[in-house]
């Protein structure tokens, strides 16, 4: 068998392995970059990027939707090309992917590998017909849906979401399983599209969220939308010739039977690394199978492998992939000197409408007692109003005693823009009093953060009360 000898070799073309095989190339002169699919990563082929184009489109039948409320009537009634609308998500989306492929194809043919590579021990990965031996290596072979068995017997009707990124036209009835990010993401924009869509959840939970509060909160506004039961009681499930047919008990409590032309599985997803023969190695894994590892160096254990990206299932997102690769790629390199590096304020942000934002910490991995909840509606505030956008609201938390911000969840407007302000606030260690310090401007949505900062100051007894219905900002601040 053909033997490659190299310093590192790391597993998986995706953001986190080009970050990782950049990362090491600073320090280490042979390092291999070993890929089995096709390249140009998740997040441009099937993720983050083919979904905010659909969601790009259906925000814009949803602008047409909405504009009478101001008194502006389209003329013509509302046509939704389904093939002019997947035309546009593929040939955009083909455009980054191929932005992607451009800086694979840059990189040196010789420190590129075709194939599925696993363990034969910590130095040595099969990869088809040959053997990479390796003084370090980083597993960046990033994560894939999980499908539960109750959908075995669909067929190809049961589809996950890179499914829908090739569909030539827009189908009419889609049945979504899951409320999580992406079951939320892509149920909505679908939904607003025209097609009939119904999404079950299991267990109550929706999106990345924690507080009961905001859950309730999303879970009324976006259910008035489409039909959505986060933890919905499915009767049957299965396939009739070309449908898949639901029994379902209906939220208002009868039972319901429907067809669908599809069942969309979006019920989380396993990371990439059964199929890597880790057991070859002398690696400590949990019970799932998933190697032990420090989340500041990538380091599995004390060994000489590293893992970063959805490979290793701690924060599933696009900066943080690139993030932990160049960090696990810097350290394979420099191996068996190991470095930490920087993780950021976690941020997470679902491209729903109202938008999702987590900043800092989640509310249920705050500790009891030690902290206080300031809250905004964004019913009655301003510039949420002027634009018809007041849904939502916002809930932050704050350290009893030092008054420092711990967190907060949003659902909302603009909560990919607040999810950032508080989130640089967190990674700032800044505290409740400071971040009412800094300027806001009126009329804009960030006057309702300060409404909600303003109440936790207020909660932690480091500030006075706020007053109701107060004009010093300006209207609806
Ligand atoms: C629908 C969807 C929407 C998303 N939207 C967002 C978003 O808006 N924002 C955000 O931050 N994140 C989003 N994400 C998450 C984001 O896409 C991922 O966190 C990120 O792409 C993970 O990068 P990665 O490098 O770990 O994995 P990947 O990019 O998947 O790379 C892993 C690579 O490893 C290869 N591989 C696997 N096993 C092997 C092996 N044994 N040998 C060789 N190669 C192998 C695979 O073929 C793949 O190319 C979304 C994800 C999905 C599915
Ligand atoms: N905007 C973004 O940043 C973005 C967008 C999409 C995906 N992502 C990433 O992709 C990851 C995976 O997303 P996801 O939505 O697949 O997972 P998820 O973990 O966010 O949600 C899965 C949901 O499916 C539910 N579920 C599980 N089994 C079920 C069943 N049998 N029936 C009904 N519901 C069931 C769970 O309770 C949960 O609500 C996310 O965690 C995130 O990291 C990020």
């Amino acid at each position: 068998m053909d033997e490659i000898q190299v310093d590192v070799a790391v597993i998986g073309a995706g953001t986190a392995g080009l970050g990782a095989y950049r990362g090491a190339k600073k320090h280490a002169s042979r390092v291999v970059l070993i890929e089995g699919g096709p390249y140009g990563t998740t997040c441009a082929r099937v993720g983050c990027m083919p979904s905010k184009l659909l969601i790009a489109a259906a925000e814009a039948a949803h602008a047409v939707h909405r504009a009478p409320a101001f008194g502006v009537h389209p003329g013509e009634p509302l046509r939704i090309d389904g093939a002019e609308v997947m035309d546009r998500v593929r040939r955009e989306r083909d455009r980054f992917v191929g932005f992607v492929e451009e800086s694979v194809e840059a990189i040196p043919e010789s420190d590129r590998l075709r194939g599925y590579a696993r363990f034969v021990d910590n130095h040595h990965l099969q990869v088809d017909g040959r053997i990479v031996k390796a003084e370090t290596i980083v597993i960046a072979t990033g994560s894939s849906p999980a499908v539960p068995s109750m959908f075995r017997d669909l067929g190809e009707l049961l589809i996950v979401n890179d499914d829908v990124f090739e569909w030539e036209t827009l189908p009419k009835a889609v049945a979504i399983f899951g409320p999580g990010v992406i079951g939320l993401e892509l149920g909505q924009a679908l939904h607003r599209l025209g097609v009939r869509v119904r999404v079950f959840g299991r267990g109550g939970r929706i999106g990345p969220l924690t507080d009961p509060a905001v859950i309730e909160n999303c879970a009324t506004v976006l259910g008035d939308e489409f039909y959505l039961d986060p933890d919905a009681p499915i009767g049957a499930l299965y396939r009739e010739e070309d449908q898949v047919v639901i029994t379902y008990k209906h939220s208002h409590g009868h039972q319901v039977t429907e067809r669908f032309d599809f069942a969309l599985a979006a019920t989380g997803r396993t990371p990439n690394v059964r199929s890597l023969s880790l057991e070859n190695t002398d690696v400590k894994l949990t019970d799932r199978g998933q190697p032990f590892f420090d989340p500041f160096t990538l380091q599995v254990g004390t060994s000489n492998i590293f893992i970063a990206g959805d490979a290793n299932n701690d924060r599933p997102l696009l900066h943080e992939a690139a993030d932990e690769g160049r960090i696990a790629g810097e350290n394979a390199g420099r191996y068996p000197d190991i470095r930490a590096g920087l993780r950021r304020a976690p941020l997470g942000i679902v491209f729903s409408d109202p938008q999702i934002a987590m900043a800092g910490r989640s509310y249920t991995s705050l500790p009891d007692g030690c902290f206080a909840v300031g809250e905004v509606s964004f019913e009655d505030q301003g510039r949420s109003r002027v634009m018809l956008k007041n849904k939502g609201m916002l809930r932050v938390y704050g350290e009893h005693g030092t008054g420092v911000f711990m967190g907060a969840e949003m659902f909302g407007p603009a909560a990919e823009h607040i999810g950032h302000l508080l989130a640089w606030a967190y990674q700032q260690k800044m505290t409740i009093a400071q971040m009412l310090d800094m300027p806001y401007y009126h009329p804009v949505i960030e006057e309702g953060l300060r409404t909600a900062l303003r109440d936790l100051n207020a909660k932690l007894h480091l500030g006075p009360e706020p007053i109701e219905g107060c004009l010093d900002c300006g209207p609806g601040a």
